[in-house]
């Protein structure tokens, strides 16, 4: 069983900003959050990552309430990319991506054959392998971002959480990085505004709209006009001719 959420709410500071998701992904399947700004993505991945408990219903891993897990059995399934990943400290890209290799280790201290293979594989991964020496603040935005990425892949986990990885990436490190995640052997959640990049790599899709689920099935299940129309009041011709496709329409436009 993967990483799982039964009717959860979330009352924070006052606001419903969860109202009552379920999220049951299959094993390996890559789902795309989508839902306009404010919509509850972030928050609904804060409480898959435990960050958060819920007001009420549960997070679940395994068949355990995720609140009843040690933080770091938690991380050892569970790895999780933020938006807003940031540090003060000098650190290499390097030393970054190892801190992703925390929760594994043992009481004797780290494997570091197991600790340096995945932390090669992780740069290798994202295209940092040349930059690993290069410090934290000397990196672009979408450079910061694809660290974060290699540290989560880093970490080995089974179920990733993603909060907008594309956010800062151009176009190739953008189709690069979904290409990675749908190819990892991972369960993923991934809150993505891109509708066309969740049409060619997400699964399923789940569309929330002021806390609550309004649609979820496949891409081309959920993003119909109708749907777009309604959750993001705007236009879009949706084609499939070779792949599912959505153009948006200016407002004036017939
Ligand atoms: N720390 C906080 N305390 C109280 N309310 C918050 C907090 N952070 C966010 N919210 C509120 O929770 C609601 C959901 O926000 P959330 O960040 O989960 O949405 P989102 O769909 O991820 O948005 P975006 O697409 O803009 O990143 C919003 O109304 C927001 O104002």
């Amino acid at each position: 069983m993967t990483l799982h959420a039964d009717r959860v709410t979330w009352n924070r500071g006052g606001n419903l900003v969860v109202d009552g998701v379920s999220v049951q992904p299959e094993p390996g399947q890559t789902i795309g959050l989508l839902g306009p700004n404010g919509s509850g993505k972030s928050s609904l991945i804060r409480l898959l990552a435990g960050f958060a408990k819920p007001t009420s219903g549960t997070v679940g891993l395994d068949g355990d309430e995720l609140a009843s897990l040690k933080r770091r059995d938690v991380a050892r399934a569970v790895a999780v990319v933020s938006q807003h990943a940031d540090t003060d400290v000098d650190v290499s890209v390097a030393e970054v991506v190892r801190l992703g290799r925390i929760p594994h280790r043992g009481t004797f201290g780290a494997d570091r054959t197991a600790d340096d293979r995945a932390v090669a594989s992780a740069l290798a991964h994202t295209g940092l392998t040349d930059k690993c020496e290069r410090l934290w603040h000397q990196l672009s935005g979408g450079e910061r971002q694809r660290v974060q990425i290699a540290r989560a892949l880093a970490q080995e986990p089974r179920e990733l959480l993603l909060d907008e990885p594309t956010n800062h990436l151009d176009i190739h490190h953008q189709l690069e990085l979904m290409t990675l995640v749908t190819r990892l052997p991972v369960t993923s959640i991934v809150a993505i505004h891109d509708l066309n990049l969740a049409a060619m790599f997400c699964d399923r899709v789940m569309v929330m709209r002021e806390g609550r689920l309004v649609a979820a099935g496949t891409p081309r299940e959920v993003l119909t006009p109708d749907l777009i129309a309604d959750v993001y009041q705007v236009r879009a011709k949706v084609t499939d001719d070779d792949g599912l496709t959505i153009r948006f329409l200016p407002a004036d436009a017939n």
